[in-house]
């Protein structure tokens, strides 16, 4: 898969970890940045990756934060993503099956690497099942198309 990765000033080094982990696993990555620690504003690095994911260029997305909270509300706001904060596993998986997450945010300053490579395992290793859960995500498709429903 061609896995886009972003991160501000609190979140390069997981995001460096991850990159090179999931480069390992065989995945393409697509680092947008940034790439050192000089301190930084979120919203940038969210929404390059989340726009790698929006355009088709990337399958899926990694962003990490110092919480990951602020770097997914970033990327929320870009159109197509649906971005899951997650702190362990089984919500990243959730994530997948049932709302067909495509980014997943990371706080750096939350979970460790271990921690945050068993998140991304189960985020990759799960998918949408579809279903019931394809006309609710759809729905977010029509807020973002300025429906009130
Ligand atoms: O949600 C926001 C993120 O956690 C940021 O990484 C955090 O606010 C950065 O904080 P600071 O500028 O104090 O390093």
């Amino acid at each position: 898969m061609k896995i886009a990765v972003g991160a501000d000033h609190a979140g390069v080094t997981l995001k460096t970890e991850l990159a090179a982990y999931l480069a390992e696993l065989g995945h393409e990555v697509i680092d947008v940045g940034t790439r050192n620690t000089d301190r930084t504003d979120y919203p940038i690095w969210g929404a390059r990756a989340a726009a790698e994911v929006s355009g088709g260029n990337a399958d899926l997305g990694v962003i990490v934060c110092g919480s990951g909270i602020g770097i997914s509300i970033a990327a929320n706001k870009v159109a197509g993503i649906r971005c899951v904060v997650c702190t362990e596993p089984y919500s990243a998986t959730m994530s997948r099956r049932h709302n067909d997450a495509n980014m997943l945010a990371l706080g750096e300053r939350f979970v460790g690497v271990d921690m945050a490579k068993a998140i991304v395992d189960a985020f990759l290793g799960a998918e949408f099942e579809g279903g019931r859960h394809t006309d609710r995500v759809a729905l977010f498709q029509r807020i973002e198309d300025g429906e009130q429903l």
